[in-house]
């Protein structure tokens, strides 16, 4: 599996249900470059149908949300020139997450999440998302997540 940004967060973020890869119950989802654009693979299972053949929304929407927040990170860390190493990933939590269902989203196909950096200002990342499934968007979105401290949620 390839490493993602979520690789370098602490134990104590490692939970999230979206991307922490210490939540066994969770996506785990991995966040990378590819080129100028970020990318997260999921592969969907036949019980995350909503409509028949199709993905149900809410999983789309919050696979969108955590491919955002790491999105933001990775914008953060190449901003300011931070070398992945350890635990030393900056950590962002979403502020607001907009989501537009374009078509039904086909379940028997790995979706593939890519993200454009709209804008970094201070610790918020402005962050466009699209998702598609057999080469073709399914799903767009927009999330905006900011920075928090390495003490929050403690
Ligand atoms: C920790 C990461 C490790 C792994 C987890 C990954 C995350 C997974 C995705 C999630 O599910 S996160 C859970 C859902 N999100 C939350 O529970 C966040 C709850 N909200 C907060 O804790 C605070 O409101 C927040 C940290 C988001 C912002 O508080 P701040 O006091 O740091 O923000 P501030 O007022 O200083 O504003 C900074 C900038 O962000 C903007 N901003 C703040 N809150 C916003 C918001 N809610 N929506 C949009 N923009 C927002 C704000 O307008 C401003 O922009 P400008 O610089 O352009 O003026």
């Amino acid at each position: 599996m390839m490493k993602g940004i979520q690789d370098y967060y602490p134990d104590h973020f490692g939970q999230c249900y979206g991307c922490g890869r210490l939540n066994e119950h969770g996506y785990q989802l991995k966040t990378a470059w590819d080129g100028e654009e970020t990318l997260t693979r999921f592969t969907p299972s036949a019980y995350h149908t909503a409509i028949p053949g199709s993905v149900y929304g809410g999983l789309l929407a919050s696979l969108i949300d955590c491919h955002g927040t790491g999105s933001a990170a990775l914008a953060l860390a190449k901003e300011k020139g931070i070398q992945l190493e350890g635990f030393n990933a900056p950590r962002c939590v979403t502020g607001s997450l907009q989501v537009s269902y374009k078509k039904p989203t086909p379940i028997d196909s790995t979706l593939e999440i890519r993200g454009i950096i709209k804008e970094v200002k201070g610790k918020k990342v402005v962050v466009e998302i699209r998702l598609l499934s057999k080469g073709e968007v399914c799903v767009t979105g927009e999330v905006i997540a900011i920075q928090v401290p390495d003490d929050f949620g403690k």
